[in-house]
């Protein structure tokens, strides 16, 4: 897959891996930064990179922050992005199977490598279901 990955400094590890992990499994990665573990502001990442998956460049997006909050917070201003946070696989499952999320967020500050991976393995393995879903997916924008 076509895939964008970003994260502030609170995410910059796990995004390095991840970029590598996926780089590794054939995906097509573009990274967004942040470049360092050095205090950053997650919109600079956040923006650029929504803008792209709402452009349609990439498949899915992938972001990190400490919480989640700001990067997801961030991403949803962009009208053909659908943000989700998850720190299980199964929202991450339920993100697509009900949202149709297109981007992923991801809590790096409470979720280990080893959980990262499997909560975006579920992410990008994961079909949207539509049916009723998608009646209430095309509700959302304004
Ligand atoms: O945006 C966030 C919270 O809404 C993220 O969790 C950030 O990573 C966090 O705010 C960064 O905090 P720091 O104290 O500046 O490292």
């Amino acid at each position: 897959m076509k895939l964008a990955l970003g994260s502030d400094h609170a995410g910059f590890a796990h995004k390095e891996m991840l970029r590598d992990w996926l780089r590794a499994q054939g995906h097509d990665v573009q990274d967004f930064g942040t470049h360092s573990a050095d205090s950053m502001d997650y919109p600079d990442v956040a923006h650029p990179l929504s803008a792209a998956v709402e452009a349609g460049i990439f498949d899915l997006g992938l972001l990190l922050c400490g919480s989640a909050n700001g990067v997801c917070i961030t991403a949803n201003k962009h009208a053909g992005v659908r943000a989700a946070i998850a720190w299980l696989p199964e929202l991450a499952a339920l993100a697509r199977q009900h949202n149709d999320a297109n981007v992923l967020c991801i809590p790096a500050r409470y979720v280990d490598e080893k959980l990262t991976r499997e909560i975006v393995s579920t992410f990008l393995e994961t079909n949207f279901e539509g049916g009723r879903h998608q009646l209430r997916v095309a509700k959302i924008n304004c």
